[in-house]
């Protein structure tokens, strides 16, 4: 199952291209970071992932299914089995915590159901379960609008593993966070992909993190896959070029560690 993009080509309403015929494709359970730099076509490439943007070309396959071919009920069905981390997690101010993260199973849920949870959460013990992996179950009955950024992305990490999806993906999904945090939230991405063999789809701009954390690394740039490789097989040579700036003139970034240097030191998954 995982997923296949043959040939997709995204080009917004404005007329901006932003997939220039991208083939791409996961089995069950492998975890990818995708790098590259700003407007490289990453979020657009996660949205045509999560079925949430129809390409204007290609196909796309996604957990044993063709979403766009599906009627309304399967491609709900579908959706609800993909989960996706956002930069800013679309979540309600005035909701609490406990609602936020239970709400990852909404799809799952009839109306009836869904509705109840908003004024009784059903299952407490469970969103305490998720937010503990991120050391914020004292925050279980706060409000939304009571949290730090990096607080609240960290409610939207913990939403998507209470959803527990077969296809798990995170669009820059730590950027708030400090390295510490940052590196224990993706290690909890991998360790939910190990657990529940749910494939994992990362896009990142800390290119340490894809290093340590991925074993495949996807370099997009222009709308394009630059590169596709094993992680110990990415070069630095490989990373300059693909953060060069379009002038020519190699864009300045804080040294990174060789991938095959990286690849002995990630840490054990709790
Ligand atoms: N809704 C939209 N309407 C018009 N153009 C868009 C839209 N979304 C993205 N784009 C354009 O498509 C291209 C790819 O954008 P995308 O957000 O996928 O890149 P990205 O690699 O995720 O960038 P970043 O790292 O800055 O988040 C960019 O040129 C962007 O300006």
């Amino acid at each position: 199952m995982g997923f296949s993009l043959d040939a997709v080509r995204v080009v917004h309403p404005n007329g901006q291209r932003a997939l220039a015929g991208v083939t791409l494709a996961a089995r069950d359970g492998e975890r990818i970071a995708v790098i590259g730099p700003s407007g490289a076509g990453k979020t657009t490439l996660l949205r045509v992932l999560g079925a949430a943007l129809l390409p204007g070309e290609g196909a796309v396959q996604a957990l044993g299914a063709k979403p766009w071919q599906l009627p309304a009920g399967a491609l709900k069905k579908l959706r609800a089995r993909i989960g996706t981390v956002h930069q800013a997690p679309p979540i309600a101010p005035r909701l609490r915590v406990v609602t936020a993260v239970l709400a990852g199973r909404l799809g799952e849920w009839s109306v009836l159901r869904a509705l109840g949870s908003l004024f009784h959460p059903s299952d407490i013990a469970g969103a305490h379960e998720v937010l503990s992996r991120l050391s914020l179950e004292d925050r279980l009955f706060d409000r939304c609008d009571r949290l730090s950024g990096g607080q609240l992305q960290r409610v939207g990490i913990a939403r998507v593993l209470y959803q527990r999806p077969g296809l798990l993906l995170a669009d820059e999904p730590v950027s708030a966070l400090d390295p510490t945090l940052a590196d224990a939230a993706i290690g909890q991405l991998v360790a939910q992909s190990e657990a529940t063999g749910a494939t994992l789809v990362a896009s990142l701009h800390a290119v340490d993190l894809a290093l340590r954390w991925f074993p495949r690394v996807v370099g997009m740039r222009n709308g394009q896959v630059m590169f596709d490789l094993p992680t110990a097989e990415v070069t630095p040579a490989m990373l300059d070029a693909l953060y060069a700036s379009e002038g020519g003139v190699a864009v300045q970034r804080a040294p990174q560690p060789v991938a095959a240097e990286m690849a002995f030191q990630r840490p054990d998954c709790p």
